[in-house]
């Protein structure tokens, strides 16, 4: 029989890669989403042909409960998140209520629909595996590098703090309680299908834009930060390894390679013949209250207990997403109002 699994966050990057693989590998696959009316909702529908939505929201316990009791899932992944850092200086309460209290309002349906008690500890695990989104981000002003399952955290905003707070909750729930949870700490994870007010995306967008005419200067904040970059497409794939593991464990997931942001627009603007100095722009208002200077993965665990590897590396990567913004941009003139927005990000 198929396993079923649940998915909250389906209408962002992750929910849908991840959806289209597990598809792949025969799941019957539902994503949580709020109310019938949501265009995002359609547009993923249309997207992921065979996917179903279950109505539900992560800052509503109740309808956790009714849908993981409706969807009788054998796997919960929990991606559901205001994902953009900036995001959580303006609207610290929300962030903590979704990225943190909303992790534990999930693990609580899971325990109530999976009848384990509060004081079943020592007994047998519940039947229903969870996944946490865990970030990088939850690394901080890291503390050696590279970072590793065993690094210390130091998060610089309220995002990260409340993706800790969701990490060690997922923990805490599978040493008090027998849940079978585990955590993904994953590094920045990319695609065509990124939000535009991430920087690589927005510098992508920017370059389709500046080679077809339709602009010429694209503004960023801080050129010398350093991440570590991946291929999201190869990062849903771990998340699915970590739930087949026999016993659960949190596992660090990046490519263990270091880039900046300067590199980042160098390579995208190379691709289409320009020089990245004669358009880029430094706003200081883009630059972060607290920013998280440098990340990389130490992904041995992953590599060796569940057998990962990344496929994509940086370069493909932008170039991929460039090559598919030129697509997009030259069908679609409309196109050019989601670059305008994004000067502000
Ligand atoms: C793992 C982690 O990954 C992501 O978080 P992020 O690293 O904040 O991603 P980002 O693309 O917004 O920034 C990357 C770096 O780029 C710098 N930067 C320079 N100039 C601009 C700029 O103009 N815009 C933006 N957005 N960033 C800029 C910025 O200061 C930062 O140092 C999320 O998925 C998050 O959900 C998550 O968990």
């Amino acid at each position: 029989m198929s396993k079923r699994a649940l998915i909250t966050g389906i209408t962002g990057q992750d929910g849908s890669y991840l959806a289209e693989h597990l598809l792949s590998q025969g799941y019957r696959v539902w994503g949580l989403c709020r109310g019938q009316a949501n265009p995002r909702r359609d547009r993923i529908a249309e997207l992921i042909p065979g996917l179903s939505f279950v109505d539900g929201d992560l800052m509503d316990q109740g309808s956790l409960v009714s849908a993981v009791d409706l969807v009788q899932p054998d796997e919960v992944y929990n991606l559901g998140a205001v994902s953009f850092v900036p995001m959580s200086w303006q609207q610290p309460e929300l962030v903590t209520e979704v990225n943190g209290t909303g992790v534990l309002r999930m693990l609580e349906a899971i325990r109530m629909v999976s009848g384990l008690s509060k004081s079943s500890g020592g007994g047998p695990r519940g039947q229903i595996r969870f996944y946490q989104a865990s970030s990088s981000e939850m690394f901080g002003q890291v503390a050696e590098s590279p970072q590793s399952e065993t690094t210390r955290f130091h998060p610089r905003s309220p995002y990260g703090v409340a993706k800790t707070f969701g990490h060690y909750i997922t923990r805490n729930y599978r040493e008090s309680f027998g849940m079978y949870g585990v955590s993904g700490i994953l590094f920045n994870h990319e695609s065509p299908r990124r939000g535009a007010e991430f920087v690589t995306r927005k510098i992508t967008l920017a370059v389709a834009q500046i080679k077809l005419g339709l602009m010429d200067k694209v503004s960023l904040g801080n050129l010398d930060a350093e991440r570590d970059w991946g291929f999201a497409g190869d990062y849903v794939r771990a998340m699915h390894l970590m739930l087949q593991q026999e016993e659960p464990g949190d596992y660090v997931v990046g490519t263990g390679r270091m880039h900046t942001v300067r590199d980042a627009a160098r390579i995208a603007f190379e691709h289409v013949g320009l020089d990245w100095r004669d358009h880029v722009v430094i706003d200081p208002g883009l630059v972060r209250p607290a920013e998280v200077e440098t990340l990389c993965a130490d992904s041995t665990n992953a590599r060796k207990e569940l057998g990962w590897e990344p496929e994509v590396d940086f370069e493909q990567l932008m170039c991929m997403m460039v090559e598919s913004d030129l697509r997009q941009a030259s069908r679609d003139r409309d196109y050019s109002r989601l670059v305008a927005a994004t000067g502000s990000w």
